[in-house]
């Protein structure tokens, strides 16, 4: 191998340029990752690696904030999510006595309108299968569906990330922005909680006109109201 002793300057800047070029090379095609992506990597990560005790703590500490709040006593449709790949769990709420007499609803990839999410009633014998990202559903062939989702009184939202006005980043699909997007003419129901771990409250974030926000925020540690800022 040849020694470095014997190199002079023009030898040195050779190789800087052929490093630099090579490090160019190695970036060129994929576009810088915007802001939103990081957001998205940063969290997914941290939330992968949390332990399933964590996951389950955490999570009772969120549904405890969302029924000291009061929010579901007077909501009779209520929709929530099955969490993945580290996402908080709202599921122990159907297992509260108070809430024996709600009906609880999961989203369903619409087979009717492109992008758009169904509810459908579960419970602990509903039929369910994986969609096309992994995540159980209810089985649509078995299941009661609900097509409006103007009838449900609260939709207990996944998300990634969300600022204290409740400006949200999910996974990047846009099925909640669109399936709700009603909301941002009328100031109607169902209303939209966020739920998620502290670490997922974020700083500000500049909404997109399609964004819409969630109403209210179940963190671990406090429950904000997006109207009270
Ligand atoms: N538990 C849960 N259920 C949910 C949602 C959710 O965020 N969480 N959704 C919320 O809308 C809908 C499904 N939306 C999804 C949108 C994109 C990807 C997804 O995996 N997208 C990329 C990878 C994204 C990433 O991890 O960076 C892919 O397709 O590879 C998954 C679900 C309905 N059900
Ligand atoms: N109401 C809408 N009409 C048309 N396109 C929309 C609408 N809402 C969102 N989109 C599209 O969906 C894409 C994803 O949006 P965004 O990144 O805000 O999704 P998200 O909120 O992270 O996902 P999700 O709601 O599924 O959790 C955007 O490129 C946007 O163009």
């Amino acid at each position: 191998m040849a020694s470095f002793r014997f190199w002079n300057r023009g030898h040195f800047y050779r190789w800087y340029c052929f490093i630099s070029c090579r490090k160019i090379a190695k970036t060129r095609g994929k576009p810088p990752m915007s802001h939103q992506s990081e957001i998205r990597k940063r969290i997914q990560t941290k939330r992968q690696s949390l332990t399933k005790q964590q996951q389950t703590n955490y999570s009772a500490q969120i549904c405890q904030q969302i029924v000291n709040s009061g929010v579901l006593d007077n909501a009779g449709h209520i929709a929530f999510y099955l969490p993945v790949r580290g996402e908080a769990d709202p599921t122990p709420l159907q297992l509260i006595d108070a809430y024996q007499d709600k009906h609880f609803y999961l989203p369903i990839l619409s087979e009717h309108k492109e992008n758009h999410l169904a509810f459908a009633r579960y419970d602990e014998n509903t039929q369910m299968v994986l969609n096309r990202f992994r995540i159980p559903e209810p089985d649509v062939a078995t299941a009661s569906l609900l097509h409006d989702p103007s009838q449900l009184d609260v939709v207990i939202a996944p998300l990634v990330g969300v600022d204290s006005r409740g400006n949200r980043i999910g996974m990047g699909g846009g099925f909640y922005d669109r399936t709700f997007a009603f909301k941002k003419d009328e100031n109607s129901s169902p209303l939209l909680i966020g739920f998620a771990y502290d670490f997922q409250l974020i700083e500000p974030q500049t909404p997109q006109d399609w964004d819409v926000a969630v109403d209210q925020i179940a963190l671990q540690s406090q429950y904000l109201s997006t109207d009270d800022l």
